[in-house]
């Protein structure tokens, strides 16, 4: 069945990285009065707002302060974006003016709204930490092996590749680097660009072509898609192999009853697709996001390797939001409650974060219960200390694995004949988990997309019900042949 879903209501969902980068970026290139400006009848005009859009506005006018501290304070000052900036102002004054501050420290702004002493939220190997970890707007640092695996839906292996292999990977990157391009997307009628440069590598000219004529973007179709060089896929192997043994061990001791979770895939993992991204100086970054998991499909997992500049990889639980309509077909009465449960929502999701310390040559794996309730992010910090090879840059690979059952020729198409994407519900208490189809032509720039919407159904090996269908239609079409 197809439903409408209004424009207004697809707006509000922020959980792709295109759509936050989209926004923060937007809003750099949009102008903003200043936070001391006409100051009266910039209450008047935005006393209405959402808030996510008051959200956006500190993070143009602040974009060094995490979002989660932002979204702190407005909540402080109760939904006021004036009352919020003008304490961020004097906030960031008094921190200038605090010459004590090390270099190389993360985020040197969070520690300033980091009312209790830093040194609380860092976990160390032997802590044996059991309680809660992160508190409202505190960032709990993990820098080891178990911690990572104990207490986010993460694992990471330092050292991954030998030093002479890593290094030469990331030279070789850092060469291809130059020919990046940052995606350009629409969001709000505005072209906005991500924070950060990337492109597509795939193993084969078959692949290549598919990539270039078949596969969707953010409604779009990518040009430049690359192959992988030799050094690329040897490494592929091997992230493929320790990923596979990753993947295992986590289901033995982390899930119930040692089991795959629904929806998860019980066949081997075969990245096909590797995702290369530049951060180029501290500023660089990547928005608070899930990954897209239209041809990923439900329960992915990722395999990510961080080389050059270490940075800081943070996660945090999407909260569902309380209180929200239960029954999806009120869909009127939910966009009417919106403006009502934003604030709380938002509250919720400023619980706290977790920050993963990603050095040079470190595999990390974002296992099968990351993307549907996780989000995270490369922050831009004000620091960072230089690496040997690449200076200020950070390269960073992740290995993907396309399912052929969710190849674009198999995906439903929207009004704009354009395949759709997958998303899940992440906040909905009702709906929370369900998979979705969405038209997200609206994205590519100069285009308007439609309003489509479908739920997603698949079995519980994560294999879209389409398929199956299809392969007993042809499997009996061919029998009733013979
Ligand atoms: O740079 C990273 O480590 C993360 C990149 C990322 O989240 C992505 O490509 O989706
Ligand atoms: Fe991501």
């Amino acid at each position: 069945m197809t439903d409408k879903l209004p424009r207004k209501r697809r707006k509000l969902f922020f959980d792709s990285y295109a759509d936050f980068d989209l926004q923060k970026k937007s809003l750099e290139h949009e102008t903003v009065q200043p936070a001391t400006q006409n100051k009266s009848d910039d209450k008047a005009e935005y006393d209405d707002e959402p808030t996510d859009v008051k959200l956006a506005r500190l993070i143009s006018l602040f974009p060094d302060i995490d979002e989660s501290i932002l979204l702190d304070v407005l909540v402080s000052y109760e939904g006021c974006v004036e009352a919020a900036s003008a304490c961020l102002e004097a906030r960031r004054d008094s921190k200038r003016e605090d010459a004590s501050s090390p270099p190389g420290m993360q985020s040197s702004l969070l520690s300033s709204f980091q009312s209790a002493a830093p040194d609380q939220a860092i976990v160390s190997s032997s802590s044996g930490w059991s309680k809660p970890l992160t508190k409202r707007g505190k960032t709990l640092h993990l820098y080891s092996p178990e911690d990572i695996a104990r207490h986010t839906p993460c694992s990471i292996i330092h050292n991954f590749l030998g030093p002479e292999e890593a290094n030469e990977l990331l030279t070789e990157l850092l060469d291809e680097a130059k020919t990046f391009h940052s995606d350009t997307f629409q969001l709000f009628d505005k072209i906005v660009q991500s924070p950060h440069t990337s492109k597509l590598y795939v193993s084969s000219d078959y692949e290549l072509r598919q990539q270039t004529e078949q596969y969707v973007y953010n409604g779009t179709y990518q040009t430049d898609v690359r192959k992988l060089s030799p050094r690329m896929k040897v490494v592929s192997d091997k992230v493929q192999k320790v990923v596979n043994e990753q993947v295992q061990r986590r289901i033995q001791t982390h899930y119930p009853d040692g089991k795959k979770l629904r929806y998860q895939s019980p066949r081997e993992w075969v990245p096909n697709v590797a995702l290369v991204n530049c951060y180029d100086g501290p500023q660089e970054s990547v928005g608070y996001h899930s990954d897209q998991q239209t041809y990923l499909g439900p329960r992915a997992i990722i395999g990510s390797l961080s080389l050059g500049v270490a940075r800081e990889f943070r996660v945090r639980k999407v909260a569902a939001r309380d209180g929200a309509g239960d029954d999806d077909n009120k869909q009127q009465q939910d966009e009417d409650s919106v403006k009502k449960t934003r604030l709380p929502d938002k509250i919720a999701d400023a619980q706290g974060q977790i920050s993963i310390h990603l050095p040079h040559n470190s595999l990390l794996i974002m296992h099968a219960e990351m993307q549907e309730e996780w989000k995270h992010s490369i922050p831009a910090v004000s620091n960072i200390s230089p690496h040997p090879v690449s200076g200020n840059k950070r390269i960073n690979i992740t290995y993907r694995w396309y399912r052929e059952s969710l190849h674009p020729r198999n995906i439903p198409r929207c009004r704009c004949n354009m395949p759709t994407i997958l998303r899940c519900v992440q906040r909905k208490q009702s709906s929370r988990g369900r998979y979705m189809w969405m038209c997200y032509a609206g994205y590519a720039p100069g285009s308007k997309g439609c309003s489509f919407f479908q739920w997603a159904e698949f079995d519980d090996d994560g294999e879209p019900l389409w398929e199956k269908m299809r392969m007993k239609r042809s499997y009996h079409t061919t029998n009733d042949q013979l």
